[in-house]
């Protein structure tokens, strides 16, 4: 089985398709655009920097075998695919913090004189391509601050217990992860003792996505129903818990997986520091409070199906929002590639 979520070779792009995970490893050819909004939409890809990053690999692939007549008409159609790939999910700030980055970057090449059509389209592909290389070392710098400072507070040399919700790892990014990534650095520092992760419902990244990577990468760990929180930490002495983040707003109120908020509210009666490990891409200081978040909300047969089995009563109605929002009063703190920041920190340092 892989743990490689995106395959970019010579301007061609295959994504693991992610709902047959565990069973099956099977990668899709994503040959344009449209493929890449219907992956994204159909969460064959998920993970809120893996859905930026193929979404804007799905472009690089689509104007590379189009021909366009001139600048304008090049930078007209980045313009409005961009647009169109940013409504495939809307909670996850990624894709659309990345295609805003790309407009401007177009419309600064189609002012310059010295840059021809073909150049632009190239450097506009290789700016592409390098968000792959950035994800992973900016995944390996959060691994890095996030593993320093949950450390800081633990007793000589002593091994840590961490609790996890959804997936961030591999699967979620390009590489490593973010809240994962963090686990993977202690886990590779020695000083993992082990990590339960949710199952995550309704949709089951953690018992499907991250008991896989976890196992795969060897790390001691136990998976749990999402409802068995609070008793774990009742009964274990539980470290840290470190999630991922799918947009934080500018007071650092974070929208994550569904069931983080809970999660922060037990954590917060025990006493238990809790962590959001995100790049910069997850941070909108547009949005300043997480009131403002759109939540996604899914169709109901996520909850009432697991694949083809029906697991809930006929007829009976369902909410299913993917994602919720965990108030800053609850978060110890934000890990990003930069450091690691108190939520009322974010708009000093990356406000540019
Ligand atoms: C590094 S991934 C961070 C978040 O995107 C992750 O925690 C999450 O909520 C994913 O949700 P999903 O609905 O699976 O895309």
């Amino acid at each position: 089985m892989s743990l490689k979520a995106i395959r970019y070779e010579n301007n061609s792009l295959e994504i693991l398709d992610q709902l047959l995970l565990p069973a099956q490893s099977k990668y899709i050819q994503v040959k344009g655009v449209e493929d890449g909004w219907k992956v994204i939409n159909k969460m064959q890809v998920r993970g809120a920097p893996a859905i930026a990053i193929v979404g804007c690999l799905s472009l690089a692939v689509e104007i590379h075998n189009k021909h366009f007549e001139s600048k304008k008409e090049l930078r007209q159609d980045i313009e409005g695919k961009l647009n169109y790939l940013v409504s495939s999910r809307p909670t996850a700030v990624n894709m659309k913090i990345a295609a805003e980055e790309l407009i401007a970057l177009v419309n600064e090449y189609s002012k310059n004189a010295e840059l021809d059509l073909d150049t632009m389209k190239s450097n506009f592909i290789q700016s592409i391509e390098k968000m792959l290389e950035k994800d992973i070392a900016d995944n390996r710098a959060i691994g890095e601050h996030g593993a320093s400072k949950i450390l800081l507070s633990i007793p000589g040399d002593s091994l840590v217990r961490v609790i996890t919700h959804c997936n961030t790892g591999s699967l979620a990014t390009a590489g490593y992860g973010t809240a994962l990534g963090v686990i993977r650095m202690l886990h590779n520092m020695k000083r993992i003792e082990h990590v339960y992760c949710t199952e995550t419902r309704p949709y089951n990244q953690g018992a499907r996505l991250t008991a896989y990577e976890l196992v795969h990468d060897k790390i001691p760990s136990t998976l749990i129903c999402d409802s068995m929180v609070a008793a774990l930490m009742k009964h274990r002495n539980i470290s840290a818990v470190i999630v991922g983040a799918d947009r934080v707003a500018a007071n650092g109120d974070t929208a994550n997986k569904i069931g983080t908020y809970q999660i922060a509210v037990i954590a917060k009666h025990h006493g238990v520091p809790f962590y959001v490990a995100a790049p910069q891409t997850s941070i909108d200081l547009k949005i300043i409070s997480g009131d403002r978040i759109v939540i996604e909300e899914r169709p109901d047969r996520e909850m009432t199906h697991i694949g083809e089995h029906r697991i809930a009563a006929k007829g009976i109605p369902c909410w299913n929002p993917a994602f919720d929002v965990t108030p800053a009063s609850l978060i110890a703190g934000i890990i990003t590639e930069k450091g690691v920041f108190k939520p009322d920190e974010l708009v000093r340092e990356f406000a540019s």
